[in-house]
């Protein structure tokens, strides 16, 4: 029997790779395709549905498969703390659905984060570069984003001090965005795909782990896994380290 997947965003550069990927797979039958200003109905009988829209519609789109009880795979960016709050309570409300909200689906790129996160509290600075194609409208990218809260997080529980600094002056915002104490630096340009450095150092070294991410070919691996998993881990999974079994 396959499983029947409907994809949200699906004329998008990331909705329409995951129709042919969804296509491809033997045991998956796409049953829907919607994008903005579709009505989502009953998602055309499917029992998971893939969102990869915008930020702005993305917890919509969800709240309403969670509503009619269908499995959620979810790639747009824009999840912060306060937006998986209300999806945890809607969740509440289903408990047998299943949603999986990950900042990036390539296996590369969830090693770098984990990585990262591992290194960070080793050395005494840690920043990080993000660097996309020009039509990406969000700024820093959820990788980015998501990969200085690890390491944020890993260096507050190891006691490290905050990273060193002497800038004074920084009126045209040089020195990037701090997202939990981490700076964060974006690069938008022609011919990018989706890539990403952290950079560590020490007196006397330093340490750089980079992914990148040449063709969208990258993130349908792990899709395609999600898809495949998320009916049988009920409830909010927050990153696809979990189902890598990458967070023992
Ligand atoms: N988690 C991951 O591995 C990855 C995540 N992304 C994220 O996925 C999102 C989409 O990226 P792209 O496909 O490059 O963008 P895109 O701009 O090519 O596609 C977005 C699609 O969503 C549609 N859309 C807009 N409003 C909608 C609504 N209310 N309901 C349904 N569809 C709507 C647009 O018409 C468009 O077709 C972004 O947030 C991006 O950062 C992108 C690549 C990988
Ligand atoms: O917009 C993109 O392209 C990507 N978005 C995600 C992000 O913001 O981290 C994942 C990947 O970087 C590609």
């Amino acid at each position: 029997m396959s499983t029947r997947v409907a994809v949200i965003g699906a004329a998008g550069r990331m909705g329409s790779s995951v129709c042919g990927a969804v296509e491809a797979a033997d045991d998956l039958e796409l049953v829907g395709r919607f994008d903005a200003r579709d009505d989502l109905g009953d998602l055309g009988g499917a029992e998971v549905a893939v969102e990869f829209s915008v930020p702005d519609a993305s917890p919509g789109n969800v709240a309403h498969c969670v509503g009619r009880g269908v499995h959620v795979v979810v790639g747009t960016t824009g999840w912060d703390e306060g937006r998986l709050a209300t999806l945890r309570e809607q969740l509440s409300a289903a408990p047998e659905v299943g949603v999986l909200v990950a900042p990036n689906f390539a296996v590369g790129a969830v090693l770098m984060m984990e990585l990262a996160r591992r290194a960070a509290p080793f050395f005494e600075s840690v920043e990080v570069v993000e660097l996309h194609h020009p039509d990406k409208v969000d700024a820093p990218s959820g990788t980015a984003a998501r990969t200085a809260d690890l390491v944020g997080a890993a260096r507050e529980a190891a006691g490290c001090d905050p990273v060193p600094d002497a800038t004074t002056h920084d009126e045209g915002g040089a020195r990037g965005a701090v997202v939990h104490g981490v700076p964060v630096h974006s690069v938008r340009l022609r011919g990018l795909v989706a890539h990403q450095e952290v950079l560590l150092g020490n007196p006397g070294e330093t340490l750089s782990i980079r992914h990148d991410s040449l063709d969208r070919a990258s993130f349908m691996t792990g899709v395609v896994t999600a898809v495949r998993e998320v009916s049988g881990r009920p409830g909010l999974t927050v990153g696809l380290e979990h189902y890598l079994g990458l967070d023992g």
